[in-house]
């Protein structure tokens, strides 16, 4: 949850009726708009979402979610005590509503549980957007894409695991919409309801048996043949007892043991082997402690088939070192076993594995999934995360056409080197690259020029910066796609700045062929393939770099301001500055990064205040008197407050 402030402030209403109107006609929206709300209109409509839908639409819900059991107390005491036909929403991490109770607003839970709030299915909504900031959001009436909505006000506030410190959920209160646009009626409520889930769910940390059962009966719900293992217990479902050898379970829980084992130490713990081939058949198994205590078995380079991106599954010295890598499923075939695969997953809690699930996959099925993850992975691009791959895919998609193309995200996400690697997997010449934030008069125009005289070849003009523009740059850009629109252009674009009515038109012309990048924040599970990629080629001498499993937990609690170009940076920093051999620890990090997260709630006031210290401190290298200074603070009072955000220890 967050208490952060912020009424909106923002256009009227009746400004933004007008704007949607022009939006949904197929015009610009005009210039009131704020421009995150344009991008979310647009992306909405990218996504192909109808705007008069009756309903979202309904996806299967989760079997039995523990994010619901821990919410259902304060939900159920809170929703009869709303007033003014205000409603309660809960949604899980995917956006799934899970429950819904109170008022006319929010119908009744037997009606909502499974209904997709996510922006791909409804677009802009106050969960989905507390959900993709991570702090509180409202939404009020035609801001919503939807016809549903537009007379209805909505404030989200997200909810945190308490151990991993990932988005659980959000709750929403929905409530008639007020035509002064005033703060939501019911952001105390909502904030006062997160807060309550959030002491429940701490109070409810299971113990990691637990979690290894409720991970198992989660894939068997989904109807796999499953195995889940942590070294001491064995769960296997009838299906998998059927297709497995008692040797296949056996060397699954070998590897589960070694995942556990090397985890908890942190250490450079070489690889167990990957079940071997086995064969013969397959008789029932019983969910006895396996005979598995013992040593590892002979280390074995993993098999060809793996599946692990970034060549993550080969035996590099750095990718022994990295344990968390396997966030990736491995995958393994059984031989003799009819084209039968099985793919394992660790089983993570808090940063910890604390297991693993292996699941049997037929070999038709592993193929399909070959063919995805084929199109999903580019030339010197990194990541396996679901935000990333969805992205990744969208765009190679749109590539397959030699028509302009527009990747939007925040500073540092990829963009650039995305545009280069669909470039490069559409066999066009290595393109011309333009920054507009260079600002070099005349060049826009002219490289417009050229691609307009040329009608087909010649390299593609890849256009970085694009809220940079200036006015001629813009207007030359909207002539060359009059002119020509299937015009080989690639543009990047970071929202925030305000934009004019010409840069608008150029991104709205450009809006139904663009896919948003997530940020770093959104795809932590991508950091160890990022850091393996980042420290692959060490200083000629120097050994490549590893990370002890503290420092990599510092890195996935980071918020990432600057993204991926900010985690090559403090790669690049550690390697320039240790002389300390050994993975690399914790206090190691630049400052802003090794804190560990703050231990007591903050008010919103205080929480700002710690954000602003760190980046101080991250800015100056640490330097505590430069930080200072730079903050207009003494540096005595520098290091009371930092004391007193529990920031004294790092
Ligand atoms: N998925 C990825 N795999 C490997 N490296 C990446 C990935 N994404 C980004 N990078 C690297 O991160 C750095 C920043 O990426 P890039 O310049 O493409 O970001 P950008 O979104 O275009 O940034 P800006 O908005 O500041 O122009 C580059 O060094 C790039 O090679």
């Amino acid at each position: 949850m967050t208490s952060i402030d912020d009424t909106p402030a923002g256009p009227a209403l009746s400004s933004l009726r007008r704007a949607r109107d022009r939006f949904l006609g197929g015009r610009p929206p005009g210039d009131g708009v704020p421009e995150d709300l344009a991008q979310a209109w647009r992306r909405a409509r990218f996504f192909g979402v109808p705007r008069d839908l009756t309903a979202p639409p309904r996806v299967r819900p989760p079997v039995d979610p523990p994010l619901l059991a821990a919410a259902r107390p304060a939900l159920d005491r809170v929703a009869p005590t709303l007033s003014g036909g205000m409603g309660l929403v809960l949604v899980d991490s995917r956006c799934r509503a899970l429950w819904s109770g109170g008022g006319r607003y929010a119908g009744t839970s037997a009606d909502v549980a499974g209904l997709d709030l996510s922006e791909k299915a409804v677009g802009h909504n106050s969960a989905a957007l507390a959900l993709r900031t991570g702090r509180r959001a409202e939404v009020h009436g035609p801001e919503h894409f939807l016809d549903l909505w537009q007379e209805v006000s909505a404030v989200s506030v997200p909810l945190y695991e308490p151990a991993a410190g990932r988005p659980a959920g959000a709750v929403t209160v929905v409530a008639p919409l007020a035509e002064d646009r005033t703060a939501h009626p019911g952001a105390a409520i909502a904030e006062a309801t997160a807060h309550a889930v959030e002491t429940e769910l701490l109070g409810r940390a299971r113990p990691p048996e637990r979690l290894l059962l409720d991970a198992y009966l989660r894939q068997r719900a989904d109807g796999a043949a499953v195995v889940a293992l942590d070294g001491s217990s064995r769960l296997v479902s009838p299906e998998a007892a059927r297709l497995l050898s008692h040797e296949t379970l056996t060397r699954l829980e070998r590897r589960a043991t070694a995942l556990v084992r090397d985890a908890d130490t942190g250490q450079e713990g070489a690889r167990a082997g990957a079940p071997e081939e086995t064969s013969g058949p397959e008789g029932a198994r019983t969910g006895t402690p396996a005979e598995n205590t013992g040593p590892e078995g002979p280390r074995s380079a993993p098999p060809e088939e793996s599946a692990g991106p970034e060549g993550a599954h080969t035996a590099t010295p750095e990718a022994i070192a990295a344990p968390e890598e396997f966030a990736v499923p491995e995958e393994f075939t059984v031989p003799d076993g009819a084209g039968l695969t099985v793919r394992m997953s660790r089983l993570t809690h808090g940063g910890e594995v604390i297991g693993a699930v292996a699941t049997v996959c037929p070999a038709a099925r592993r193929a399909r999934a070959a063919e995805r993850h084929d199109h999903d992975r580019l030339p010197g691009l990194v990541g396996t995360s679901r935000p990333w791959r969805l992205a990744v895919s969208g765009a190679t998609e749109l590539a397959r056409s030699a028509e302009p193309l527009l990747l939007i995200g925040e500073a540092g996400v990829g963009k650039t080197a995305l545009a280069r690697a669909l470039l490069t997997l559409r066999g066009s010449a290595a393109p011309r690259v333009v920054d507009a934030a260079e600002q070099v008069p005349g060049e826009v125009p002219r490289w417009c020029h050229a691609l307009a005289e040329r009608e087909g070849g010649g390299p593609p003009l890849l256009l970085r910066h694009a809220e940079r523009l200036g006015q001629s740059d813009v207007a030359a850009l909207l002539s060359l796609l009059e002119r020509r629109p299937a015009v080989p252009l690639v543009a990047t674009h970071t929202p925030g700045a305000p934009t004019g009515p010409c840069l608008s038109r150029l991104l709205d012309i450009l809006s139904a062929r663009s896919v948003a990048l997530p940020p770093l924040s959104e795809r932590v599970e991508d950091i160890p393939a990022l850091l393996t990629a980042f420290t692959g080629h060490p200083s000629p001498g120097r050994p490549p770099l590893t990370w002890s499993l503290d420092a990599r937990r510092a890195l996935e609690q980071h918020t990432w301001p600057g993204n991926v170009a900010e985690l090559a940076h403090v790669v690049r920093e550690v390697a320039e500055r240790r002389r300390a051999t050994g993975p690399v620890r914790r206090e190691e990090l630049p400052y802003g990064l090794r804190v560990p997260p703050a231990t007591r709630r903050l008010s919103g006031m205080e929480r700002a205040e710690r954000t602003a210290i760190l980046e101080a401190l991250r800015r100056h290298g640490d330097n505590k008197a430069r930080a200072a200074e730079s903050l207009g603070i003494g540096r005595a009072t520098l290091y009371r407050k930092l004391r007193a955000y529990g920031m004294d220890q790092a």
